[in-house]
């Protein structure tokens, strides 16, 4: 069936929409089914299922139905795109606060949508949402602000964090695990569970929180610093997550504000993250999104881009969410994954197709992650051109063949050399740990920096 007299209108205006506000704006790739309806009718019929509709007029709609319906509002057949604005009044609210939910936003925007008879593919590549909406939205209540000021830096452009992920993934008992922390906290700042770690048998939660809590507590008496560790509250129930947070911060006492929560945001859903946000706004919440692969990846076309799970990872409130490394490290991603980075710390910035003004919604610091270590950081900050961010280097750290420490410092000096712009060659030449990362990634300095070894006097 033909809906599009009803689910499409071309003569609406782009500007003039996000100008009054009222709609959430939605970009797609989207191909379909081939035998089935033109483009238009197709998009229409995407749109009817999206909103108000299905495959079939029903006796019951009225005029205030209509109201609500979705509305294509730009088709390009050519290039495989169709823009839909749903009105805001589509969207569920609580009944607790009347605040806004990211389930109901995506249970519409890719929803029943992905699955249709007459529709080979559609991706969401881009959304804007007015500010109606941004005000009731719960997004961050604690973000990198917050870790600059635990670390003792300056609030606005406080550099830097050196952090790790405790490996192996899986397979170390409690007093192993709390002397990896340990050893890498001698050097660096961060520390997180890796996303699978919690509380399996062999390293029960309540055995190896205290003795992680006791590595905070010998790390910062040796330093002098403060530490940062970013534990697994993942859970299927609720009231496990709220069990686990509040077992580790009791476990974590003088120091529960050094502890961040980590929720895997992906596979455990808007809900998973929303019950770490309300129920522990005081913690700096880090989203890791394993699992985002399935629909994110390059060769996916179906339901939506890394850069729309960062941006929606924002609304829900994530303090921080791993956008990947841009092409430097070892998972999927390119060099222009830095707009992901821009759209989630700044309070304008430009997405693929629209661009957002955040109306001081708190920032959602970019998370580095997957392959990294010292020699890649510098192309990784040139590239992103700055270094406000949180890096994890797992490999990168309990690699380096001296000691987790000197992983870490390694980290940090190679921060230190593309702040001084340094070459990093001359830069390892007076400092240690650094060069000693060429040392630990032969593979990497020889692609990175070919010819390192005679310039550093290192043979095999
Ligand atoms: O454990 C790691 C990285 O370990 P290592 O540093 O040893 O590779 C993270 O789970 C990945 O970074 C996730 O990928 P992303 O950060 O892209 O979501
Ligand atoms: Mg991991």
């Amino acid at each position: 069936m033909d809906q599009s007299n009803r689910y499409a209108d071309l003569s609406l205006d782009e500007d003039t929409l996000i100008a009054q506000g009222g709609h959430i704006l939605v970009t797609y790739t989207m191909h379909p089914m081939p035998g089935f309806f033109g483009y238009l009718e197709t998009a229409a019929h995407f749109a009817a299922e999206s909103s108000t509709g299905t495959n079939v007029e029903v006796c019951t709609t009225d005029d205030f139905t209509k109201d609500l319906d979705a509305m294509v509002y730009e088709i390009d057949e050519a290039k495989g795109i169709m823009k839909i604005a749903y009105p805001c009044g589509l969207f569920d609210r609580n009944v607790i606060d009347g605040r806004a939910m990211v389930v109901s936003f995506l249970t519409l925007a890719i929803g029943n949508n992905q699955g249709m008879g007459d529709v080979q593919d559609a991706q969401m590549i881009d959304f804007h949402v007015p500010k109606q909406m941004l005000d009731i939205f719960d997004g961050p209540s604690m973000d990198i602000t917050d870790l600059w000021s635990l670390l003792g830096r300056d609030r606005e452009n406080g550099g830097y964090i050196a952090g790790t992920i405790i490996k192996p993934k899986l397979g170390l008992r409690p007093k192993p695990f709390a002397e990896a922390a340990y050893q890498f906290w001698l050097g660096g700042d961060f520390i997180k569970n890796d996303e699978p770690q919690g509380n399996q048998v062999y390293a029960r939660m309540k055995d190896v929180t205290p003795l992680v809590a006791d590595a905070m507590k010998r790390a910062q008496d040796e330093t002098g610093e403060a530490k940062i560790f970013s534990a697994n509250i993942t859970a299927d129930d609720h009231h496990e997550m709220i069990a686990r947070g509040e077992y580790i911060l009791e476990a974590f006492g003088e120091n529960a504000h050094h502890v961040a929560f980590l929720v895997d945001g992906y596979v455990g859903g808007c809900g998973m993250v929303t019950t770490a946000r309300r129920n522990f706004p005081g913690q700096y919440l880090h989203y890791h999104r394993a699992g985002h692969g399935a629909i994110t990846s390059p060769s996916s076309v179906r339901g939506y881009t890394a850069f729309v799970l960062a941006k929606l990872s924002r609304l829900m409130g994530a303090s921080g969410i791993h956008v990947g490394t841009m092409g430097f490290g070892k998972m999927e991603g390119g060099a222009d994954d830095k707009h992901i980075a821009y759209m989630i710390e700044r309070d304008s910035a430009q997405g693929p197709v629209y661009h957002q003004e955040w109306h001081g919604m708190k920032p959602t610091t970019p998370i580095i992650s997957g392959g990294m270590n010292a020699l890649r950081l510098p192309g990784f900050f040139e590239n992103l051109g700055h270094g406000n961010v949180i890096n994890t280097s797992g490999g990168g750290s309990y690699g380096h063949i001296d000691s987790p420490a000197a992983g870490a410092k390694s980290l940090r000096q190679a921060y230190e050399c593309w702040m001084a712009k340094a070459d990093p060659i001359e830069f390892a030449k007076e400092h240690n740990e650094f060069a000693r990362a060429f040392e630990s990634f032969p593979g990497d300095a020889d692609s990175l920096y070919p010819g390192w070894r005679d310039q550093l006097g290192v043979h095999k």
